[in-house]
């Protein structure tokens, strides 16, 4: 078994009362590990027991019923991904996991529009105020890494108004056999911050600077949220994305199902993505001279993880 990797607990009280204290916390530990462990983030329990039934209810339904929502078109980013589909960039073996996807629940204009399991009339409900909270709380650590960083304590409200920020529902089945594949390949995540519910059954881990696996164990109810390329590329690798990945159960709990949601947080498609200045130094070239937008950065990354095929794939001239 992995050690488990010494993540302190920030608690999110500290962004109203102390919002110095709150930046510095965060930023020491996004440098440290890329991860936080944040705790006190006040998403109401009933509103998580709810959304956590919904989720169980939608990935029991039988799997025919869950194809219905499942539109390769959409890159992953909307309905059900089955079982086997994405994979870690250059990884042998597709993930042991299915997936639903959600945006903002409200009608943008230019936003792809949400699906919605019509069999589950409480479904929507629980997961358009739980996508809310998200935002609230994305927002406040966005606060404190712009405070950590030297900017606005606002610098990120106009990067991701209108972003395409997604929840994601995961259910990793109960693992049957010894060998192919794991519940989720080493990978990094391609947004600015993930936050991460549910993690509580084992089998998180990332890899720290010295190349070991460690395990991530956030106490119960506790957000676990992690640095994004994105920010890794903002911030020019002040704030590493770390490498993570999903390991299946020992034996004992190998029948056991595991479920979580990470809500991963992205700036507006047409925002640029260009080194701060306050990260460029003496021994710390601009590692990205070349901005890039949102939309450019995240469709070359569906391609390699599999959810978008190549144009070029398509027309078989690859
Ligand atoms: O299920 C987890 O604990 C992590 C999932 C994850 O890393 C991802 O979906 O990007
Ligand atoms: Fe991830």
């Amino acid at each position: 078994m992995s050690a488990t990797a010494d993540i302190p607990v920030v608690s999110l009280d500290l962004h109203a009362h102390d919002a110095d204290r709150f930046g510095a916390a965060l930023g020491d530990t996004f440098r440290r590990f890329g991860f936080a462990v944040v705790a006190d983030h006040a998403i109401p329990v009933p509103l998580l027991a709810e959304a956590d039934a919904q989720m169980r209810a939608l990935f029991a339904l039988p799997v025919e019923v869950k194809r219905a929502w499942y539109r390769p078109d959409l890159a992953g980013a909307r309905g059900y991904t089955p079982f086997g589909i994405e994979g870690a960039k250059g990884a042998a073996h597709r993930d042991l996991k299915e997936f639903w996807q959600m945006g903002r629940d409200e009608e943008s204009p230019g936003a792809m529009a949400n699906l919605w399991p019509a069999q589950l009339p409480g479904f929507r409900p629980a997961f358009a105020a739980l996508f809310g909270e998200f935002e609230r709380v994305g927002a406040a650590v966005l606060s404190g890494v712009a405070r950590h960083l030297g900017l606005a304590d606002d610098w990120f409200v106009d990067a991701v108004t209108g972003g395409n920020s997604t929840l994601r529902l995961l259910h990793y089945p109960p693992v049957e056999i010894e060998g192919a594949g794991v519940r989720a390949g080493a990978h990094e995540d391609i947004d600015l911050v993930t936050l991460l519910l549910g993690a509580e059954e084992a089998g998180l881990e990332l890899r720290d600077r010295e190349g070991r696996w460690l395990a991530v164990r956030p106490p119960e109810g506790a957000l676990v949220i992690n640095v994004g390329d994105m920010l890794q590329r903002l911030t020019n690798h002040v704030l590493p994305s770390t490498t993570h990945r999903v390991v299946n159960p020992p034996e004992t709990r190998r029948g056991i199902a595991r479920y979580s949601m990470p809500f991963f947080l992205h700036p507006r498609p047409d925002f640029l993505i260009r080194t701060l200045p306050q990260c460029i130094g003496v021994g710390e070239p601009d590692r990205y001279p070349e901005p890039i937008t949102e939309r450019a950065f995240l469709e070359q990354r569906l391609y390699e993880i599999g959810l978008k095929k190549n144009p070029k794939e398509e027309l078989g001239v690859n």
